[in-house]
């Protein structure tokens, strides 16, 4: 028995969800690029959740639905307040919160297709409203409702700061959403199938799915570029910076990936959207040296950026705390990891990989006075 380090290069599932071919991401045979320039988040949740892209009165239903279930029940909201607020990061209280939905969901143990089904809506729906709630009560305020007569991304934004979107913040945190939903058997998502696999719940795929996210290797890097492009201030010192980290071999957050070797499709999108927003937020610096950083970690490490990279400086245009990235991360990815587990259930067999012993050979229990 030999282990590959980090299950580099394992095929460990089957699955129809998404697919990354010579670098090439689908969410069910569906380009990335094809769905980020035209897909609503709301189509995208139907499309992994189905297989199929929904018609019109499926969507509306699926809408509708979603709605209809963002609220949060009142003991979660309260619960917020007992949160050592002032230091507790919002991954940490996402994490809890969604363990702590379970509890409130009396069909949390029910097993049957249906049930996990309603579950799935009620993940999807209140993930947005935990972290906007959160964001709101950390900072003194009242949490804001959901408006039913708002979509999914223009919702989360509302709720987050109780004003009504601009079409143009919808528009790129829609597309934002878009290209986080899925992405094959990335760490958090191969996490809930592990955790669902023993026929555990859904509320515990998704609570072990966000403990495996909120690590800076994955979904957490987003959070670290922003601290990256505040510590480097400023264009001209963009290149002692970096290289000084190369330098100690220290990673630049942002760059490089287990499976593309060419770059991250997603990249480019967000790069446009991040070029558009900085403009016109007033702060092109953030975009200026994003790319700068991107050209040199590109040309001397051979590391282009992935999702993580330019998602950073977009999300700081939108006004979105630097701490809530790797929460908004998780309100995207949660569609796929519900996708997933319900896909796991459908064919189940437990996941238990063995492991090589590295440990000393057979020994002699020693009592212990004789130690
Ligand atoms: C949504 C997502 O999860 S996307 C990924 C988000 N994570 C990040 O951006 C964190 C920074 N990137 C990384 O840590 C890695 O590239 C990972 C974790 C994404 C992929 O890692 P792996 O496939 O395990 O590659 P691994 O970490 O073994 O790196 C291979 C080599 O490239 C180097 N390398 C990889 N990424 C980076 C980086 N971002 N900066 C500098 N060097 C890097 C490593 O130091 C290593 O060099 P060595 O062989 O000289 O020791
Ligand atoms: O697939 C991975 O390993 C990480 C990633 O890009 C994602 O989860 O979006």
């Amino acid at each position: 028995m030999t282990a590959t380090k980090g299950l580099e290069g394992i095929v460990a599932t089957t699955s129809s969800i998404s697919s990354i071919i010579d670098d090439t991401l689908t969410y069910v045979g569906y380009n990335i690029d094809d769905l980020a320039e035209n897909a609503s988040f709301e189509e995208v949740i139907y499309l992994l959740w189905h297989l199929k892209l929904p018609n019109k009165k499926e969507l509306d239903e699926l809408k509708q639905q979603l709605a209809d279930n963002m609220e949060l029940p009142k003991e979660v909201l309260e619960s917020f307040k007992t949160y050592p607020i002032d230091r507790v990061h919002p991954m940490g209280a996402l994490r809890t919160a969604v363990s702590a939905l379970g509890l409130y969901d009396e069909e949390a143990d029910v097993m049957e297709d249906a049930a996990n089904y309603r579950k799935a809506i009620r993940l999807q729906a209140k993930m947005p409203a935990i972290v906007a709630a959160f964001s709101r009560v950390r900072k003194g305020l009242e949490p804001v409702a959901p408006r039913k007569d708002l979509g999914f991304a223009a919702n989360f934004l509302y709720m987050l700061t109780g004003e009504e979107p601009e079409a143009i913040a919808v528009e790129a945190f829609n597309k934002a959403l878009v290209l986080h939903a899925d992405h094959e058997l990335n760490a958090s998502t191969f996490t809930a199938r592990v955790c669902v696999a023993t026929l555990s719940d859904v509320y515990s795929g998704v609570t072990a799915a966000i403990g495996a996210l909120k690590g800076p290797l994955h979904g957490g890097a987003n959070e670290q570029v922003m601290k990256m492009l505040s510590e480097i201030g400023s264009v001209d010192n963009v290149d002692a910076y970096i290289h000084e980290k190369l330098d100690n071999k220290v990673k630049i957050m942002g760059f490089g990936h287990r499976v593309y070797r060419k770059g991250d499709p997603r990249a480019k999108h967000l790069k446009a959207m991040s070029e558009k927003l900085t403009k016109l937020t007033g702060e092109p610096e953030y975009y200026e040296m994003s790319t700068k950083i991107a050209d040199i970690v590109t040309s001397e490490k051979s590391l282009p950026p992935n999702v993580d990279f330019y998602s950073a400086s977009v999300y700081h245009s939108l006004g979105i705390d630097h701490d809530l990235f790797t929460p908004i991360f998780a309100v995207s990815r949660v569609s796929g990891w519900l996708a997933h587990i319900l896909e796991q259930y459908s064919n189940n067999r437990l996941i238990r990989p063995r492991a090589e012993y590295t440990g000393p050979g057979m020994q002699t229990y020693v009592p212990i006075e004789n130690r």
